[in-house]
């Protein structure tokens, strides 16, 4: 009954959409929703590229059995183990018994962990081959994008890379699969999201598979989430190089707690300074409003990242707190950085923002600026002062 896109002439995309999910991870808020991708390889042998999550296991055979019609499926091949892909191996395995799983030492440890398969097993090391007919599949190992075991599969025939979660991005497949059939604008925003909360950690990692990928030449690039990247290839490679590298393009993103609004006229009095001085991309965030995932996108965007917080029992502004636990862990570097803060009797967010900053090394372009009970004329100066000066920096 499904008809399934054409990827290549011989490649077919079977992925499906959920639209259910409210926070990915059960952290991420999917507004736009998100698609688990899964590829199918018809030649002489037939291979399955990665699987989706076990919810969508009944609809995604129907699509599989659909393309496959009465031919046998020879390959499932498992570029990352996580569950979202992985979860219907063994509805798989059930209907294909004869089929043989293609994955690294490290996939099957995990296959045989999750789903107590550790038979039928085709092993494959960095740069192995394996001869479909037409097409001639090549595994590259690409540790830590975003788990041990991942690797990236290379269509040799069509130029074509089932590259997992590397070049994924937030959002369903409405209609089209392809960039060419899409207007991407918000995938493209939803795949630096995407990269900031997943792999963003990981930057060495990927910026490790970007080399030993770079003599390949690369038409389509097929993850799993979000488009199906053929047009947009070197959009989506420059974007995850930036990220990855923690370049950041000018931009300033100002984030405050507040819970009275004083740390708030702070940062309204730094933006305006920064616009005064002629810099027109600056966004503010409140921290208590805007999900803390959209907000490490812009910082991993931007080269400029200003932050205020109240001190709160003696600490930080609790989810000022969590938003620098989530930054340190992620290891960003290269950014100029300025903070402020308020109090009424002891200022202690000020201290704890400047160890912060001391911590990952950012460069801190100015003495920090700090009030008490309220915003008074002085410190207001200060404000647009230090707006002027990271217009400069
Ligand atoms: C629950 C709570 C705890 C606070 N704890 C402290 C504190 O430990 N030390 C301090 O000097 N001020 C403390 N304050 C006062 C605030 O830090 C101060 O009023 C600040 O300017 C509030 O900033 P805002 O107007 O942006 O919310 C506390 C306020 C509240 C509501």
């Amino acid at each position: 009954m499904y008809k399934a896109r054409h990827i290549t002439d011989d490649i077919y995309y079977i992925g499906v959409n959920d639209r259910q999910k409210v926070l990915f991870e059960n952290l991420i808020p999917l507004p736009h929703g998100v698609s688990y991708n899964s590829y199918l390889i018809m030649d002489e042998k037939t291979v399955l590229v990665d699987t989706v999550e076990v919810s969508f296991a009944e609809v995604f055979l129907d699509k599989l059995l659909s393309v496959l019609g009465d031919r046998h499926l020879d390959y499932l091949v498992i570029n990352h183990m996580e569950p979202d892909h992985s979860g219907a191996i063994r509805a798989i395995r059930r209907m294909f018994p004869d089929i043989k799983i293609v994955g690294n030492a490290r996939t099957f440890k995990m296959l045989d962990g999750f789903y107590g398969i550790n038979d039928g097993l085709h092993e494959v090391k960095d740069g192995d081959k394996l001869v479909l007919g037409k097409h001639t599949l090549q595994f590259f190992l690409t540790p830590m994008i975003h788990w041990p075991e991942t690797m990236m599969t290379y269509d040799i025939n069509d130029k074509l890379l089932f590259t997992g979660d590397a070049f994924g991005a937030f959002g369903t497949l409405d209609g089209g699969v392809l960039d060419t059939d899409i207007e991407t604008g918000n995938h493209l925003e939803e795949s630096r999201r995407y990269f900031s909360n997943i792999a963003g950690k990981y930057g060495s990692a990927v910026q490790n598979a970007l080399n030993k990928l770079k003599d390949i030449e690369i038409k389509t690039i097929c993850p799993t989430h979000g488009p199906v990247w053929r047009e947009k290839v070197n959009k989506i490679i420059e974007i995850t190089d930036k990220l990855s590298r923690y370049e950041g393009e000018r931009g300033v993103v100002i984030i405050y707690g507040s819970m009275y609004g004083n740390t708030e006229q702070m940062a309204e009095a730094i933006a305006y300074g920064l616009s005064e001085e002629g810099e027109k991309n600056i966004t503010i965030y409140n921290v208590s409003k805007t999900d803390v995932s959209f907000i490490l996108s812009d910082i991993f965007r931007y080269d400029r990242i200003v932050i205020g917080s109240p001190t709160y029992s003696n600490e930080l502004f609790p989810e000022i707190a969590s938003l620098l636990a989530k930054l340190e862990t992620r290891d960003i570097k290269n950014r100029k950085f300025a903070y402020f803060g308020s109090s009424t009797w002891s200022n202690a967010s000020i201290k704890l923002l400047a160890a912060f900053a001391e911590r990952v090394k950012w460069d801190v372009v100015s003495l920090p600026i700090e009030i008490k009970q309220s915003l008074k004329e002085d410190k207001y100066e200060d404000c647009i002062a230090l707006g002027r000066l990271l217009a400069k920096s």
